[in-house]
């Protein structure tokens, strides 16, 4: 049997004579006076078992068990206790310790736990493995996870049901929620899947360029047409048109795209006759179309040809059981792309991820783990790995509930004061309204900020 030991013990010559004893027998093994040498050691290099005294100079075994369970979960850890110390050997298995030997050491039971352990080890490593094979499928499949929340489920169970059909579907939801996954989604699963499937977000429409890039132009119809332009309505025939902050289009383009989706026809700018497209609209918002119209800066009559059938994708924060799964999908694809190996989150970090609030959504709790992924020294993700996640983080997104869809010169107002709250930073800023940050950008332009 080969493997690799670190044996804990601050009596020299007892741990000397293990080490010597592991080695007669096939395996590796390391001897470490302490608690802080053992951690060095296995910070780095790999071990496949841990034997531990109870009593060590600069710590105890139990203390030594805890900080594994946060960093190498995967590896057990055998306590070794004195004669009298039962008590305690009971504690460590409650924390976690494979199990614990009595001093004097019997030989015979020394060998027989450490096969155990060995056992337990290889099972680990293969349960993970089977974990690890069958994320590898799902990335496959997209490399995206669909959560299994209530409102989740509820989720996936109407975007499996408008799918197939026609149906124009407007997606509402937070900043970052996944509503352009949905919509993705929605193409995927609908007869339309072989066409293209086109993004346009609405904020980047300026008013002057809006029917060009949308309709396509003709070669000279305006200064800058130095040649012909195929619109966004165009590349999507055949597919769907995703138009994603459509709060943000133009009022003046909007009487045009109704037109549109009546007569299913397009006229380039500058073109004198109109092309028949077939496009299939998804929309997405994350405020709140009814006010823009009650305020007049969205057309109702476009609104309800738009909304034909409407899906909510929920906020991270309603969905707290998804939240373990998001996050190990995001650590593969963080380990994928930045070359690391981490496998594991300590059940701290997740107990962390669960309080938490948020605000950016599933955007936010990617840019984190990857994050964390990039600065984790071991393979597990640890509260050290989190600086970012900081107490005052969650307190301050509870108390900035400052959501727009408001009258103009209250979203000035609060605009303003995420800015100053934030120190002019955008991207927090834009977090803490609940908007992204594109459209953050517009609004700051809009209101001459
Ligand atoms: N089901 C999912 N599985 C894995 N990753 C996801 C899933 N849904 C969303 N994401 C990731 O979360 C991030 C935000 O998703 P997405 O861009 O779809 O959100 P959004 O609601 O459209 O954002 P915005 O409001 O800013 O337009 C992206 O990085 C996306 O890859």
């Amino acid at each position: 049997m080969n493997g690799k030991i670190l044996i804990v013990e601050d009596d020299i010559s007892f741990g000397t004579m293990l080490q010597k004893w592991f080695e007669k027998n096939g395996f590796s093994a390391k001897w470490c006076a302490g608690m802080v040498s053992a951690q060095e050691s296995l910070a780095d290099s790999t071990y496949d078992i841990v034997l531990s005294d109870l009593r060590l100079p600069d710590g105890d075994g139990i203390m030594l068990l805890s900080w594994m369970h946060e960093r190498y979960p995967s590896v057990p850890v055998i306590i070794m206790t004195g004669y009298g110390e039962i008590q305690t050997a009971v504690s460590a298995i409650k924390l976690g310790a494979f199990d614990f030997l009595e001093k004097p050491i019997n030989p015979s039971v020394l060998a027989e736990k450490i096969e155990a352990a060995f056992k337990d080890r290889k099972e680990t490593e293969n349960i993970l493995r089977k974990h690890s094979q069958e994320k590898k499928k799902k990335e496959k499949r997209g490399g995206t996870v669909e959560g299994c929340s209530p409102l989740s489920s509820r989720m996936y169970s109407f975007i499996n049901t408008v799918a197939p059909t026609s149906m124009a579907v407007m997606i509402i939801g937070e900043s970052g929620t996944g509503k352009e996954h949905a919509a993705r989604m929605i193409h995927e699963r609908s007869q339309r899947a072989h066409g293209p499937f086109i993004a346009v977000d609405c904020g980047s429409l300026s008013i002057e360029l809006a029917p060009s890039e949308l309709f396509g132009h003709k070669k000279g119809s305006f200064t800058s047409a130095i040649e012909d332009k195929v619109g966004f309505f165009a590349e999507a025939n055949g597919g769907t048109l995703f138009l994603d902050e459509v709060g943000n289009l133009p009022y003046g383009v909007q009487m045009q795209l109704l037109r549109t989706l009546q007569e299913k026809k397009i006229r380039p700018v500058g073109a004198t006759t109109d092309l028949e497209v077939d496009v299939r609209i998804v929309t997405a918002t994350n405020e709140n179309l009814e006010k823009a119209i009650a305020h007049g800066r969205f057309r109702e009559d476009l609104f309800h040809r738009l909304n034909e059938f409407m899906i909510e994708v929920p906020p991270l924060r309603s969905c707290k059981d998804d939240i373990p799964l998001y996050a190990e999908h995001f650590v593969d694809e963080a380990n994928a792309e930045l070359d690391k190996k981490v496998r594991f989150i300590s059940a701290k970090v997740f107990s962390r991820l669960e309080t938490y609030s948020w605000p950016g959504n599933l955007r936010e709790l990617r840019n984190v783990i990857r994050r964390a992924v990039l600065f984790s020294p071991g393979d597990t993700i640890t509260l050290e790995s989190l600086p970012f996640l900081s107490e005052k983080s969650v307190e301050e997104n509870k108390e900035a509930d400052v959501s727009l869809n408001v009258s103009p010169e209250e979203e000035k107002e609060k605009i303003v004061r995420a800015l100053e709250k934030t120190k002019g930073n955008k991207s927090r800023a834009a977090i803490l309204l609940r908007i992204d940050r594109k459209t953050l950008y517009n609004k700051i332009r809009k209101y001459g900020l």
